[in-house]
């Protein structure tokens, strides 16, 4: 199994870096890309770790041979939020960054699953699924906007508020992976319960724990080594997949389109990537509320993707 991490010499890139580097099945192949100079020295640093995962960094001008061969290519790279800017801001930066490496996977590999980290999420999934299409290659049970971040703090909060192991909870968060499109389906948490007032405030705490952490930065970046445990996850998980177990994950996906092009639900992943996009069940008044007020922003975030390569 061969994954390759673009945008590997950031702070996401350096922590999923490493967690792949001690997590992967033995006899894996780690492939790391970045424009910055560092990227070959990231590599030789976690060479340096003793486990059975083969490792290469590949400088500016080495992408196709990061690619070749690459069963799951996760996208980390890409400029994160300041305080005072929304995911949106990041567009105008980022949009760019996706599709030539989105072109990049397509002429390199284009079976590989393709995880996409990097901000807007909302919007550039569209863009890399508008970028294969073009290419011939689209294969919607292989491309992801990673969202396992929204599921992992909605565990730390819960377990945290009331005081229980967060191993044992499990939370569905469906919509997209931006404020109000984040949507924890707390009336769905097992062996706990609510109150009106909690579940407002603790709602409001998941869709805006991004900015929570942007702040606490204070101009230093957004969320990196809790992201890069998230992207683990997911990765570990795919790879889990790929190799023949079943295994479920949150991510957003394109599905039937019910309520968005994009959505982020339950997928049951195999050995071709999505094999099922699961229901996610009954909403309670207040989640079916949230969804209707925040579908519209939704579908226009998907839209500036399409757009953006349409033109
Ligand atoms: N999906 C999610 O839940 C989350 C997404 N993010 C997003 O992830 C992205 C990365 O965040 P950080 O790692 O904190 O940023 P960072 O600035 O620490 O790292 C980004 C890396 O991307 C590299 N890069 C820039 N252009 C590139 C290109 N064309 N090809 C390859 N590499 C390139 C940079 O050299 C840098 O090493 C941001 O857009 C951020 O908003 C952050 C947290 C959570
Ligand atoms: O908030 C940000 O800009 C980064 C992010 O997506 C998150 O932490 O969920």
């Amino acid at each position: 199994m061969k994954v390759a991490v673009l945008g590997a010499a950031g702070g996401i890139g350096q922590a999923l870096s490493l967690l792949l580097k001690t997590q992967l099945p033995a006899g894996s192949e780690l492939s790391l890309y970045d424009v910055a100079p560092v990227v070959p020295g990231v590599a030789v640093d976690l060479s340096h770790i003793p486990t059975d995962v083969k490792i290469a960094g590949f400088g500016k001008d080495d992408l196709a041979a990061a690619l070749v061969g690459s069963d799951v290519v996760l996208i980390p790279a890409g400029v994160p939020r300041k305080p005072g800017m929304d995911r949106s801001d990041l567009f105008n930066m980022n949009a760019g960054i996706v599709k030539n490496l989105v072109e990049a996977i397509a002429d390199n590999c284009p079976d590989a699953c393709v995880g996409i980290i990097t901000n807007p999420v909302n919007t550039t999934v569209a863009i890399a699924a508008e970028v294969l299409k073009a290419k011939g290659v689209y294969n919607k049970h292989k491309l992801f906007g990673v969202t396992t971040l929204d599921v992992i703090r909605s565990e730390a909060f819960i377990a945290e508020l009331r005081g229980l192991n967060p191993a044992n909870i499990d939370v569905p968060v469906i919509g997209g992976h931006s404020g109000t499109t984040i949507l924890p389906l707390l009336s769905q948490v097992k062996g706990v319960s609510f109150s009106d007032d909690e579940i407002k405030s603790l709602t409001h705490r998941i869709q805006n724990a991004g900015t929570e952490v942007v702040e606490a930065k204070a101009g230093g970046g957004s969320a990196t080594l809790s992201m890069g445990q998230a992207a683990a996850r997911f990765c570990l998980s795919l790879v889990k997949a790929l190799n023949g177990e079943h295994v479920t994950e949150y991510a957003y996906v394109e599905g039937d389109g019910s309520d968005a092009q994009f959505f982020a639900q339950a997928v049951r992943l195999g050995q071709q990537g999505i094999e099922e996009i699961l229901p996610y069940g009954e909403l309670s008044a207040f989640e079916q509320q949230c969804k209707a007020e925040m579908l519209d922003g939704l579908k226009g975030d998907i839209q500036k993707g399409i757009d953006f390569v349409k033109g």
